[in-house]
């Protein structure tokens, strides 16, 4: 069976993804954006402690190192937190560069080569169109340099939300403590009524 997809992406008609003009500059390193994050939370110890940075137009890079703790199979990644990993990757690409919250609604990963423990993955994601509240991302995965062999491919739809997604879905205990200690969360103004 061939593993090259033949389906259209974007799936629908999309128009091209606009920067925003505030949207951190090319080279910034992104700060967590929430401090219980399992993807970017410095507050997970065994979290994926994604680091990102934002590149030229509208691609993102993130590095991930496999550590003990992400295994599956012995010595590799679980392929449930590669996904995670590419999750986080795609949504700091949306969160990022549009500066609007948005929640993942579909994601799909091809796994094309093993990932060991030790492995320092190089995730460049980029906006591949807009339709509406739709955001359609994919991003690619490296193996230990930004050059290296393509080891995960992913690509997602974002769907745009307003503040109150997560004010009235969050657990109440973990939005007070955000009340309690706004630098759980990161502080940048986003447009946040879609
Ligand atoms: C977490 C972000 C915090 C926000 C802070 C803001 C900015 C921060 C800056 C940076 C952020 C940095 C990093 C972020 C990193 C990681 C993010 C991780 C993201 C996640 O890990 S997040 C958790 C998992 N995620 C969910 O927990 C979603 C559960 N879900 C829902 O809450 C609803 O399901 C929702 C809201 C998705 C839609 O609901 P809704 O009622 O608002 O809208 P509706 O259903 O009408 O869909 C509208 C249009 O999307 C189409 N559509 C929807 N779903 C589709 C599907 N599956 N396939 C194909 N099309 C689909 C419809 O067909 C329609 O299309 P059309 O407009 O053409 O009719």
């Amino acid at each position: 069976m061939s593993r090259t997809t033949t389906e259209v992406w974007p799936p629908v008609p999309t128009e091209a993804p606009q920067r925003h003009p505030e949207a951190p500059a090319p080279g910034a390193d992104l700060p967590q954006h929430y401090a219980y994050c399992f993807g970017c939370g410095d507050g997970v110890e065994q979290g994926l402690h994604i680091r990102t940075s934002a590149c030229e137009g509208v691609t993102i890079r993130s590095r991930f190192t496999v550590t003990e703790a992400h295994q599956g199979a012995p010595g590799l990644a679980h392929g449930g937190l590669l996904a995670c990993a590419f999750d986080e990757a795609l949504g700091a690409a949306v969160g990022n560069l549009l500066r609007k919250p948005a929640v993942t609604a579909k994601l799909e990963t091809e796994f094309v080569r093993p990932v060991p423990v030790g492995t320092t993955l190089f995730i460049d994601a980029h906006l591949d169109g807009v339709a509406g509240r739709k955001v359609y991302v994919s991003a690619e995965g490296r193996l230990d340099a930004e050059d290296g062999t393509v080891a995960v491919r992913a690509r997602a739809l974002f769907v745009q939300v307003k503040l109150s997604h997560f004010l009235e879905n969050g657990r109440p205990e973990d939005l007070a403590k955000i009340a309690d200690n706004p630098e759980l969360l990161t502080r940048r103004s986003v447009e946040l009524n879609p």
